[in-house]
């Protein structure tokens, strides 16, 4: 069985005190398990100090984007290698919101699928649809394709340890979920693109979240759907008590 992967993306949220007592609120409550696994993916400042707070927990630190090239004259922006030497082991790339206002594309995330694995990074990559591209049935298009150009020249082996977020736009911050049924078709449809790629055995490891409106209250029902091995939370992960019961849900086959 593939490990579910439960990860909260705070985006602009919380103040460094916040950031601190979430994290101590929820380390000691999470237990190592085979079947889930726990990310918390907070604001840029706040990466070190909860890397430093979370060692040797139950509970492991993304970004929430990051930047191609290991180092240069790129005023602002973070590197992956800078990253990974502050403890972090996931990073977010291609989100929506990165898509939206900050020129991401499928080029630069594919060049940083490949750069987040070579600093030892493990990508979350998001694909997904606007309301528009799905009223005109082209939900299973849009994200085959952006899944098959995140992925462009790198090898099955490598593909297999990604994380996928199908997080159509629709749903994200409006509270309105795909049902489990359709988030399912979607994943399913994403599997199917990894194994015409890279084969059955990639595409039976690659682990694909669900994303857009999560919330203790649905992630049951999506959980108990074959393609769907997790969430990637935005709103429901802020709160440590909501972000808890999700991982909860998601401790049990
Ligand atoms: O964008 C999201 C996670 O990356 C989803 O956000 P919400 O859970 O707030 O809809």
């Amino acid at each position: 069985m593939r490990k579910r992967i439960i990860a909260g993306n705070w985006k602009m949220y919380k103040t460094i005190d916040e950031a601190k007592n979430f994290a101590q609120e929820v380390k000691g409550k999470l237990i190592e398990s085979e079947i889930v696994e726990a990310v918390i993916c907070p604001p840029a400042p706040y990466l070190y100090e909860l890397a430093e707070i979370t060692k040797g927990y139950s509970i492991k630190i993304g970004a929430q984007t990051m930047h191609e090239e290991i180092e240069g004259a790129f005023t602002g922006e973070i590197s992956p290698t800078m990253l990974s030497n502050l403890g972090v082991q996931y990073v977010i790339i291609g989100h929506s919101e990165r898509r939206m206002y900050f020129n991401e594309t499928d080029q630069s995330v594919n060049k940083k699928v490949k750069a987040a694995f070579e600093s030892n990074l493990t990508p979350i990559v998001c694909v997904g649809e606007s309301l528009e591209e799905r009223e005109s049935n082209k939900t299973v298009e849009i994200v085959s394709n952006q899944v098959t150009k995140a992925f462009l020249n790198r090898t099955g082996e490598t593909i297999e340890k990604a994380v996928i977020a199908y997080e159509p736009i629709w749903a994200i911050g409006t509270g309105k979920t795909a049902t489990a049924d359709d988030a399912n078709e979607v994943c399913h449809a994403i599997r199917n693109t990894v194994e015409e790629l890279y084969g059955a055995d990639v595409a039976n490891k690659v682990r694909i979240q669900y994303g857009g409106s999560v919330k203790p209250e649905n992630i049951e029902e999506l959980l108990t759907k074959e393609h769907i091995d997790g969430a990637l939370v935005g709103g429901a992960s802020l709160d440590s008590n909501s972000f808890l019961k999700l991982i909860e849900a998601a401790s049990y086959e």
